[in-house]
């Protein structure tokens, strides 16, 4: 059977939903083929599960900070209570809500495995019955994701490790977890499973949270180690073998053996591009999918022809292949993912239509942000969060970088918030144009001051007018303040 759309979407996950969306809501139509579950990696497997493993031991640390309410935690935490809740945030993993969501918008799904198939065709291989041929009038946009790495570690194949899929759907939890990689998976799933109890033992080959402000990694050992996990830094494991009572025995480099019962494996994500025909239009299966800010990919244009959008230039290159969201590499979140999805359902839109294409720095059609304002929070006790440049990225970025930092000790609202509360803030500022091009905050709760820095950053706020953005007393943000503080009051204005 062949079926024609306006746009084809390979891949229902956060950022395939948002594509799907914008070019529906311009009157196009529109399918997009799954093959999983709608909602993707970030509903069932990955934001969601992971953040409600997190939310409930986090609660109760934070309640016993405050004095009055300590005294009222007379138990431990309900790990059932934790897992039942989870499971209801992952709708005990059945997509009919999402799938009722894209119902009401008019996006038509295609239950099945996707792949491309030459210029503007697609071939959908449903889980019963023939194969389904998609033809797209304009345009195909690849939104699969990616997939977590298994590291080439002698035996560790054979086993079985856990990937962050099944630390967030797992429905008992192991006496003793080891964790191999420093990531944020790392981070956060060991914060979790030393929440519920667990043994656990995180080997990362570096430091934690290798890439970020050092301070930050510094803090998350810290806290971990706080919580009762073991954190082995610089340590790379050689071999991982189960044993007759099925343990799993992690070999170091000199001999010594770390004993878990299960192994989560936390050393990043690959591309989830094979498989999908992408050798059919002269790109490299595997790999990640490089794209323009439009978040279209190079050479893949066709010319709109005499039948083209009203208005368009019969001659005029157009771009018919997108690839949005982590397959594309450019940030690895579902909020960035989404934001890459609403330009590029919107432009695919525009040059179908034949409407202009705003696609300068900032424009309605690029993801301009994905260069210079990512935040990032690693969840867990401390939070870290994160936006833009660190001082040493910004360094290797050229720009002549003046920091400012403090301790949240000297912000009475974090005083207020608990009872001897530790964490830092540093803002990398460009010294040339005095505006703020990172930012990171480590302590508990911090997450929700990322989104004040990214204002910051994405409008380009001089830092002499944020002395006017008044913070109110006593809140966290007030360490915005003692920011300013730290660098000075300006000059008055002649
Ligand atoms: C443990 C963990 C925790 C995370 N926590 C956060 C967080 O707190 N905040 C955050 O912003 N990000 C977080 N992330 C990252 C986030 O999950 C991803 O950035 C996000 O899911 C990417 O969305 P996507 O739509 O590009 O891909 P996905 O969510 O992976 O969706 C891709 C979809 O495409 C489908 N698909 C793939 N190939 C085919 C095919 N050939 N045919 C049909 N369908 C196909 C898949 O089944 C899937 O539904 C986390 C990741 C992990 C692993
Ligand atoms: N809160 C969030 O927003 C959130 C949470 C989880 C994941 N994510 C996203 O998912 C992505 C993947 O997370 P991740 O933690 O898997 O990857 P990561 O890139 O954050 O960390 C990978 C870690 O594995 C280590 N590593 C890599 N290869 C190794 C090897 N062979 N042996 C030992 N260690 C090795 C690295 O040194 C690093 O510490 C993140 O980059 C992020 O974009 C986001």
């Amino acid at each position: 059977m062949q079926r024609e759309f306006d746009v084809v979407v390979l891949g229902a996950g956060p950022v395939g939903e948002n594509v799907a969306d914008r070019a529906r809501a311009a009157g196009l139509e529109v399918a997009v083929v799954e093959h999983e579950l709608v909602g993707g990696e970030c509903s069932y497997w990955a934001c969601v599960p992971s953040k409600t493993l997190l939310r409930s031991a986090t609660a109760l640390r934070a309640a016993r900070r405050v004095p009055g309410a300590a005294e009222a935690v007379t138990g431990d935490l309900d790990v059932a209570a934790v897992l039942a809740r989870r499971d209801y945030w992952v709708s005990d993993w059945d997509d009919h809500g999402a799938v009722d969501w894209l119902d009401s918008v008019g996006v038509e799904l295609v239950r099945g495995h996707g792949r491309l198939d030459g210029e503007r065709r697609v071939v959908v291989s449903p889980p019963e019955g023939d194969d389904v041929v998609l033809v797209a009038r304009h345009a195909v946009a690849v939104c699969t994701g990616s997939d977590p790495i298994i590291p080439d570690i002698d035996g560790l194949g054979g086993a079985r490790p856990w990937t962050s899929r099944d630390a967030t759907s797992a429905q008992s939890i192991p006496a003793r977890l080891a964790i191999i990689g420093g990531g944020v998976v790392a981070a956060e799933m060991a914060a979790a499973y030393a929440g519920f109890g667990s043994e656990v033992t995180v080997l990362a080959r570096s430091t934690m949270l290798r890439g970020m402000e050092p301070f930050a990694g510094e803090a998350v050992t810290a806290g971990l180690r706080g919580l009762g996990a073991t954190v082995r830094l610089g340590v790379t494991p050689e071999r991982v073998a189960r044993d007759a009572d099925d343990a799993v025995v992690i070999t170091l480099p000199g001999g010594e053996t770390v004993v878990a019962d299960e192994v989560l494996v936390a050393t990043g994500r690959g591309p989830r591009s094979t498989g999908i025909g992408l050798e059919t239009v002269g790109l490299e299966p595997g790999a990640w999918i490089e794209v323009d800010d439009t978040l279209a990919v190079a050479g893949a244009s066709v010319t709109a022809g005499p039948d083209g959008a009203d208005g368009a230039d019969p001659n005029a290159a157009v771009p018919w292949l997108y690839a949005v969201g982590d397959v594309n590499h450019r940030a690895l979140f579902t909020h960035q993912g989404k934001y890459q999805g609403r330009a590029a359902g919107d432009v695919i839109a525009a040059r179908a239509l034949g409407r202009p294409v705003d696609d300068a720095p900032f424009g309605v059609h690029v993801a301009t942000a994905d260069h210079l304002a990512v935040p990032s929070i690693v969840f867990g006790d401390p939070e870290v969060a994160t936006v833009g440049h660190t001082a040493a990225t910004a360094e290797q970025a050229g720009v002549a970088v003046r920091l400012a930092e403090v301790e949240f000790s000297s912000v009475s609202g974090a005083g207020i918030l608990a009872d001897g509360y530790a964490g830092r803030a540093r803002l990398v500022i460009d010294d040339e144009r005095a505006v703020v091009v990172g930012a990171t905050f480590v302590g508990q709760d911090t997450a929700e001051l990322a989104h004040a820095a990214t204002i910051a950053i994405v409008g380009e706020v001089p830092v002499d007018r944020l002395w006017h953005a008044v913070p109110a007393f006593p809140t966290m943000s007030e360490v915005w303040l003692r920011l300013l503080e730290s660098l000075g009051r300006p000059e008055a204005r002649p």
